[in-house]
């Protein structure tokens, strides 16, 4: 195992299950990494057996479930690997098996987008007007200006507005990270151009949109019928339920739908970390003012893990308490349809 100095790794961010740490130090081998550890503690010699197969599962199913359906030039490559940090109080018990990847938000400017879901869905009443980020931020009681749809929607206005709105209120949804001198009408203007023009995220939705044909209302009572079948799935069913997605084929078998709708879950909560300079393997045209600039960027998905099956039962009573709330307060939704 190789024992790292904690003091040459500095916090990047965390979510419910993972902390990320990008190394600080001069050993060329890692420097520009991060690394992305679960957060069980794994202090004890039984767990580690596990931590390691959790790793390697992460691994496995980035590599052969979601890179087959997002496409290789968004993902970032990650390598299981075992390590222990020295003198470091808050990851010395974390996961001793952890995944090294690109540190993604080591370049002049970085933005992350947690975009969520960007589609209507085909059901009867009020989910077929409302989106389910704008109903579920009136639940939580933190209404916001932004919409998904309008960032999904490819039009230059309604990217931009999207985008003013997640700088105004950016919860967990928006973070910018600049280390060289950049305005903010610039930053705007180059995020819209990006994100108006790169393909991410139209084939994001469209992944959302076509996993997700039937909503949970549909999925949850199949799943109570087939549970039995999709309880304990090997990563080798996944490669091939992705398969028979990709070729449109089991479209009615129960079991495939239900594991399409779990890939359809990642799609909705997945990150999208888009870097201006260094790494930077994509060039853009855009107008600042009456200037027209040429800049690199690249874009990659970050936090693309399987969700467990059996929160689909969590997945459908939330969606219940949503709609329920939404309907019984008389939630007014602005979301603009986009069209399919
Ligand atoms: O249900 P949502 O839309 O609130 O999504 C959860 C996220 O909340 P958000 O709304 O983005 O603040 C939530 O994000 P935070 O940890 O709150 O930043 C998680 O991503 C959660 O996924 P998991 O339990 O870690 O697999 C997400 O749960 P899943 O529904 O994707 O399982
Ligand atoms: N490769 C990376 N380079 C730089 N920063 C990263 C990288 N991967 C993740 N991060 C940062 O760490 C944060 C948490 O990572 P991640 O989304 O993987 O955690 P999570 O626990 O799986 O999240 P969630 O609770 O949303 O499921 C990200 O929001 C991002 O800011």
């Amino acid at each position: 195992m190789t024992v790292w100095d904690a003091s040459q790794w500095d916090y990047r961010g965390e979510g419910n299950a993972n902390l990320v740490i990008y190394y600080t130090g001069c050993d060329h081998e890692l420097v520009g990494k991060a690394l992305r550890l679960r957060k069980i503690k794994c202090t004890s010699c039984s767990k580690a057996p596990q931590c390691q197969e959790d790793a390697r599962t992460c691994v496995d199913t980035l590599q052969n479930v979601f890179k087959p359906l997002i496409g290789e030039e968004y993902t970032s490559n990650m390598v299981q690997s075992a390590v222990k940090l020295s003198q470091r109080k808050d990851v010395n018990e974390l996961a001793r098996f952890g995944l090294l990847g690109e540190d993604l938000l080591n370049s002049s400017v970085a933005v992350e987008v947690k975009p969520k879901w960007g589609f209507l869905p085909q059901v009867e009443g009020l989910k077929q007007k409302a989106c389910r980020f704008c109903m579920h931020s009136h639940l939580r009681g933190s209404p916001s200006h932004y919409c998904p749809l309008d960032l999904y929607s490819g039009d230059r206005d309604r990217v931009r507005t999207a985008l003013e709105a997640l700088a105004k209120c950016p919860s967990n949804n928006y973070r910018v990270l600049v280390n060289t001198p950049f305005t903010d009408e610039a930053l705007m203007s180059l995020m819209t151009e990006i994100l108006t023009t790169d393909p991410i995220l139209c084939n994001l939705v469209k992944l959302q949109m076509s996993l997700d044909e039937w909503d949970v209302e549909r999925i949850w009572p199949l799943y109570e019928k087939h549970k039995h079948e999709v309880d304990d799935l090997t990563t080798d069913q996944w490669i091939q339920a992705v398969q028979n997605f990709k070729n449109g084929q089991c479209r009615d078998d129960p079991k495939q739908r239900i594991m399409e709708y779990v890939l359809s879950m990642t799609f909705k909560d997945c990150s999208v970390m888009i870097s201006i300079g260094n790494s930077a393997d994509k060039q853009i045209e855009w107008q600042l003012q009456d200037r027209w600039l040429s800049t690199s960027y690249s874009i990659k998905v970050i936090d693309l893990d399987l969700k467990a099956v059996h929160r689909i039962g969590h997945w459908y009573d939330l969606d219940q308490k949503i709609v329920k709330h939404a309907e019984e307060s008389q939630f007014a939704p602005k979301c603009v349809k986009n069209p399919a």
